[in-house]
C-alpha cells in the first residue's frame, strides 16, 4: 500500500524498515541461530532542506539503519520494509531495498545519496595524500579526467568543507579530527547528492568544532539536500534538527519537529535523555538498555523504567508528531493532517 503522503514531500522516506541479523546460524546443524533485531519498523521523512537528528544510545541500531538504506549491510541481515528514493523530476521514486546492486553501485550510492562515514579518517588511505584520493573520486563519479579541472573541482570541494587547498596535500594522519572530518565531508559531496548521511560526524570532537561541523550540515540542507545526522550527541542535534527522531532499542520511541519534542517531550526516554545532558544537572537513565537479541516483548523503554505506558512499542501519529507507547501521559490529540491509516506507512507485509 502506498500512500500520498509517503512520496510527496519526503527525498527520502523509509516506510516501517526493520532489518535483523541471523548469528551463528550454521556453525552447527540443526541449532537455531541467535536473532538479533538491530532495527524495528523504522517510519521516517528525509525532507528536501531539512536535517533530521537520530539520536539513541550507542548500540540501539543507527549505524545499521544508515547501511540498510545504502545496501550495505553484511550478508546475515535481513531486511524488510521500505526504503524509496524520490524522483527530483518527479516520477516514481526508487524503491532501494529492492533495487539490484549493479544500480545502487552505479547510480545511487555517493552519486544520490553519500554517507559521511563513522571515524571517518579510517576510511582514507593512510599513504596517500587526501588530493590524489578526493580526485579519484571525482573521476570516478563525475567523469572529469582533466587535471586542471580537478585540481579546480577539489580546491572549491575544500573550501566549501572549510578547508584550504593546501590542507588536500596533506597524509591523512597529518589531519586533525576536526579536518578529517571536513575531508570526508568533501568525498560525500563530490557526486553533487541529494541525501546525506552523516553517521556521528562530530564524535571526539570538542564544542566549537561542534558547531563547525553541524554548520556544514546546515550548509549541506540550505543548499536543497536532505540531511540525516545520525549522533547520540542531543547537544549536537539542538544545534542544527529541524527534525528529530529519538531512538530505543531498535525502535524509534518519538519523532517529529526538533523544536517541538525538545521543548515539550513526549517519552519518557526523551526526556530521560534530556536530563542527562550537562546543563540539566546529567542524571542518567538508571538501567541499562536490553540486548538486542532478548527484547522484551511489549515496550522495550518502559520495562526498564516503569511509566505511563500502554505497551505497544510501535509509534504512531499524533499531529505532526509521532510517539510510541503513548508514554508519559502524553494524551492524543486529534491529529491535524490525514487519519493515522493514512499516515502510517506501509503497515505489516
Ligand atoms: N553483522 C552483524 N551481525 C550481528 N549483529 C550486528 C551486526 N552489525 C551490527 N550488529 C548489532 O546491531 C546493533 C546496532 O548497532 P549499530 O551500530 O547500528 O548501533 P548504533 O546505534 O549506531 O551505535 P553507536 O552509537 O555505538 O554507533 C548492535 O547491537 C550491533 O551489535
Ligand atoms: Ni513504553
Amino acid at each position: 500500500m502506498t500512500t500520498k503522503q509517503s512520496t510527496t514531500t519526503a527525498g527520502l522516506a523509509l516506510r516501517d524498515l526493520s532489518v535483523r541479523f541471523l548469528v551463528g546460524h550454521g556453525r552447527r546443524r540443526g541449532t537455531a541461530p541467535t536473532v538479533v533485531q538491530a532495527v524495528n519498523g523504522v517510519t521516517l521523512d528525509l525532507v528536501p532542506g531539512r536535517v533530521l537528528a537520530l539520536v539513541g544510545e550507542s548500540g540501539c541500531g543507527k549505524s545499521v539503519l544508515a547501511a540498510a538504506i545504502l545496501g550495505l549491510l553484511p550478508a546475515n541481515a535481513q531486511v524488510r520494509g521500505a526504503v524509496e528514493l524520490a524522483d527530483p523530476a518527479g516520477g516514481a521514486p526508487l524503491e532501494l531495498l529492492r533495487c539490484p546492486e549493479r544500480v545502487l553501485a552505479g547510480s545511487v550510492r555517493g552519486r544520490r545519496i553519500a554517507l559521511v562515514p563513522q571515524s571517518a579518517s579510517t576510511h582514507l588511505t593512510p599513504v596517500r595524500r587526501v588530493r590524489g584520493q578526493l580526485a579519484e573520486t571525482v573521476r570516478t563519479l563525475t567523469g572529469v579526467r582533466d587535471k586542471a579541472a580537478l585540481r579546480t573541482r577539489c580546491d572549491e570541494l575544500a573550501v566549501r568543507v572549510g578547508l584550504t587547498p593546501a590542507d588536500l596535500d596533506r597524509y591523512p594522519h597529518e589531519l586533525s579530527g576536526g579536518m578529517a572530518q571536513r575531508a570526508a565531508m568533501a568525498f560525500a559531496l563530490v557526486g553533487e547528492p541529494e541525501v546525506v548521511l552523516a553517521d556521528e560526524p562530530t564524535a571526539g570532537l570538542d564544542r566549537p568544532l561542534v558547531r563547525n561541523t553541524t554548520a556544514a550540515l546546515r550548509d549541506l540542507a540550505d543548499q536543497g539536500r536532505a540531511v540525516l545526522l545520525i549522533t547520540h550527541d542531543l547537544a549536537a542535534a539542538e544545534d542544527v534538527a529541524d527534525d528529530l527522531a529519538v531512538m530505543y532499542a531498535s525502535r524509534l520511541v518519538e519523532s517529529g519537529p526538533a523544536a517541538a519534542v525538545l521543548a515539550d517531550p513526549w517519552h519518557d526516554y526523551t526526556r530521560g535523555l534530556l536530563a542527562a545532558l550537562p546543563r540539566n544537572g546529567l542524571t542518567p537513565i538508571p538501567g541499562q538498555p536490553p540486548e538486542l537479541s532478548r527484547l522484551p516483548a511489549g515496550c522495550p523503554f518502559h520495562t526498564r523504567v516503569p511509566g505511563d505506558c500502554s505497551g505497544d512499542p510501535a509509534p504512531r501519529p499524533v499531529g505532526d508528531r509521532w510517539i510510541a507507547c503513548r508514554s508519559g501521559g502524553a494524551e492524543p490529540v486529534p491529529a491535524l493532517s490525514g487519519s493515522p491509516a493514512a499516515t502510517s506507512g506501509t503497515g505489516d507485509q
